[in-house]
């Protein structure tokens, strides 16, 4: 499907979610010193030919501009004429989005998410077990033990983007950079938050438990 043949509803609609989730997060204090971003796939999907809705580079995320979202394909190329950049970090929304064919991505940059993948950067994976909200995760099995990939932080995003295939599992619908922030996906923005939240519980998590055993 072009991009032209998108119902103008679905990508309207996409826009507003995006900017419902950005308030919503950058009232969280989830994004300092611009950094983050968010995005919404429209219209279908193959892994060789897909669109979404993703936030404009370098923006304060806690104002609404007329600036703040454009629209870009699977190369992370814009779809329309525009003076708007796309995030630094579209790439990787693009092979996230190739691989699992999700339909929404939030990247956040937070303490507890770059102090635990700090932690556990050189064994390339952060361990979680007996915490509630590994359900929220969509793993309802009884003290389930689950490993979230952490891939280095590279200055060039590509190098970054040819990690996610190889760190991706399938089962754990997150990735995380090191020292720098998480990337979590979902079917949708409701499921792509729901993740996006229960991580961010488990990271605290785990960082308080290991302060409390100090
Ligand atoms: C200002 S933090 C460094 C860039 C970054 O990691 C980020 O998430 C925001 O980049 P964007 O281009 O999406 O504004
Ligand atoms: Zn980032």
């Amino acid at each position: 499907m072009s991009f032209t043949n998108i119902p103008l509803e679905e990508k309207l609609g996409a826009l507003e979610e995006l900017r419902k989730v950005k308030e919503q997060f950058a009232a969280r204090g989830w994004f300092p010193g611009t950094s983050g971003n968010l995005s919404i796939r429209v219209g279908e999907f193959s892994p060789e030919s897909f669109h979404f809705a993703v936030t404009s580079s370098g923006k304060d995320k806690s104002v609404h501009t007329p600036e703040d979202f454009l629209f870009v394909d699977q190369q992370g190329r814009p779809c329309e004429v525009t003076s708007l950049k796309p995030s630094a970090e579209t790439l990787i929304h693009a092979e996230i989005y190739r691989l699992t064919g999700c339909g929404a991505i939030f990247h956040v940059h937070t303490i507890y998410n770059n102090i635990i993948s700090e932690g556990y950067g050189d064994k390339g994976a952060i361990p979680a077990q007996g915490i509630e909200l590994i359900k929220g995760l969509g793993i309802w099995e009884e003290n389930a033990r689950i490993e979230i990939p952490v891939v280095p932080n590279y200055a060039e995003i590509p190098r970054i983007a040819e990690l996610i295939p190889a760190a991706l599992n399938p089962d754990i619908p997150g990735i995380v950079l090191r020292n720098h922030g998480i990337y979590a996906w979902g079917a949708n923005a409701f499921e792509a938050k729901r993740h996006l939240e229960s991580f961010e519980f488990i990271f605290e998590h785990i960082y308080r438990s290991l302060a409390l055993r100090k």
